[in-house]
């Protein structure tokens, strides 16, 4: 993979990031089949390379581990419109194999989501301003962050925004909340309306490499005006997201669309292996909660530990393919009726396929 790296991307001058054995420009080529839907500059991740990532990161299963170790993941997200958003991300992450997957959510959605699986360990605890006297907004800030605070440091990894909404309250609270994740070094997915509170707040991720921002068109057009006071350009769009990402200072960003475009500022890399033509909602969401389990799985793993590889790339690469490969596999047998709890079902064989159990 290295090798293809080197190769495409000396020409943008961009330092890379070496992960492993690579193979050669042309055989990456035949194997997507679709350099021309590539924006220019963009490496696109082979077949082999991304079932190298995946095995490299995933952890074996094994008796003497203890509930917690394959990761603890929390969603903060789910409103009184949304509370599909916030359990596809979770679910997953569990589909995947974290060991437990937490909700923090408003109190209209937290027994909604909680009917949607006793899987999921869902804290009622945000609160909308149309719930709240002025006056008491401040108590209510105070009481919201002191229940977050009770678990942030067990989580592996956070994923900010499925289904949160942009009540200005909430999202004061959110706020705080990611300061306190921030300082305590747990990594942050950021999806959905995180992405709306951050284009509106770069603080909240600049200079943080645990954040992983991952905007559809819609949000990636807003963070590009935000940040780079321009339009979306996708003539120019590898050094554009290169500039994003370094204007941001330091995160990750997955820019969702035909192909995944994923960047530390560094290296600009493309996932796109064929997944689904059905483009129902909610996969962005099931992308957030796979990419939270991958980056937490992929801090703890050789390749990150040894060999100083950015495990937020290697996240959203291991990310991006699952969903992917899943989308594949569901749209092979639900056709025009395949909806994003069908991909979800197809998480868990797909990762077998690529990573199985001894
Ligand atoms: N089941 C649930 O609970 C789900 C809840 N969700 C939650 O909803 C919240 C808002 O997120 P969002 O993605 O709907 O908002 P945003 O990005 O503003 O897009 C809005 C509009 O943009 C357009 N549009 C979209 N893609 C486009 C494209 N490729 N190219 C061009 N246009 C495109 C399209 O507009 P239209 O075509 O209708 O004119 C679309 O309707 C957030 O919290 C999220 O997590 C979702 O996760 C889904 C499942
Ligand atoms: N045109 C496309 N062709 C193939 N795959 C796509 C296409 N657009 C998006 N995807 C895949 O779907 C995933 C979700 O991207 P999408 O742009 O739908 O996110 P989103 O709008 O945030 O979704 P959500 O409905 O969950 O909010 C991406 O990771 C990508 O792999
Ligand atoms: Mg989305």
């Amino acid at each position: 993979m290295v090798g293809l790296l080197d190769a495409v991307l000396r020409r943008q001058q961009l330092l890379i990031r070496c992960l492993g054995q690579h193979s050669n420009k042309k055989d990456i080529c035949n194997t997507t089949g679709k350099m021309q839907s590539l924006l220019s500059g963009g490496v696109p991740v082979s077949e082999s390379d991304a079932i190298r990532i995946l095995r490299s990161v995933t952890p074996s299963l094994e008796s003497s581990k203890h509930k917690g170790q394959a990761g603890k993941i929390a969603i903060v997200g789910g409103c009184r419109e949304y509370t599909g958003a916030p359990y596809y991300s979770a679910i997953s992450a569990l589909k995947i194999g974290a060991d437990l997957s937490h909700v923090f959510c408003t109190q209209d959605a937290a027994a909604v989501i909680k009917s949607y699986s006793p899987e999921l360990i869902v804290h009622p605890i945000l609160e909308e301003s149309y719930n709240v006297r002025d006056e008491d907004r401040k108590a209510i800030s105070a009481k919201v962050i002191a229940e977050v605070d009770k678990w942030i440091e067990r989580f592996d990894c956070l994923v900010i925004g499925p289904g949160l909404g942009r009540d200005p309250l909430l999202l004061d609270c959110v706020s705080d909340i990611m300061k306190h994740a921030k300082e305590s070094n747990i990594p942050m997915v950021i999806d959905g309306d995180g992405l709306s509170l951050v284009t509106n707040c770069l603080d909240l991720v600049s200079g943080y490499p645990l954040a992983v921002l991952t905007p559809n068109v819609n949000e990636y057009k807003r963070l590009v005006q935000k940040v780079l006071q321009c339009e979306v350009n996708d003539e120019n769009g590898t050094q554009q997201l290169h500039s994003l990402a370094k204007g941001i200072g330091g995160v990750t960003i997955l820019r969702k669309g035909g192909s995944d475009y994923i960047t530390d500022g560094q290296t600009v890399s493309a996932v796109d292996l064929y997944g689904s033509p059905r483009r129902c909602g909610g996969q962005g969401d099931v992308l957030s909660g796979s990419v939270a389990v991958f980056l937490a799985w992929a801090r703890k793993s050789a390749v990150v530990e040894k060999e100083g590889a950015n495990p937020a790339i290697l996240g959203c690469i291991a990310g991006s393919v699952l969903l992917r490969k899943a989308a594949s596999l569901a749209f092979e047998s639900k056709r025009r009726s395949t909806l994003t709890t069908d991909i979800i079902e197809h998480l868990g064989t797909s990762l077998e396929g690529i990573c199985p159990v001894a």
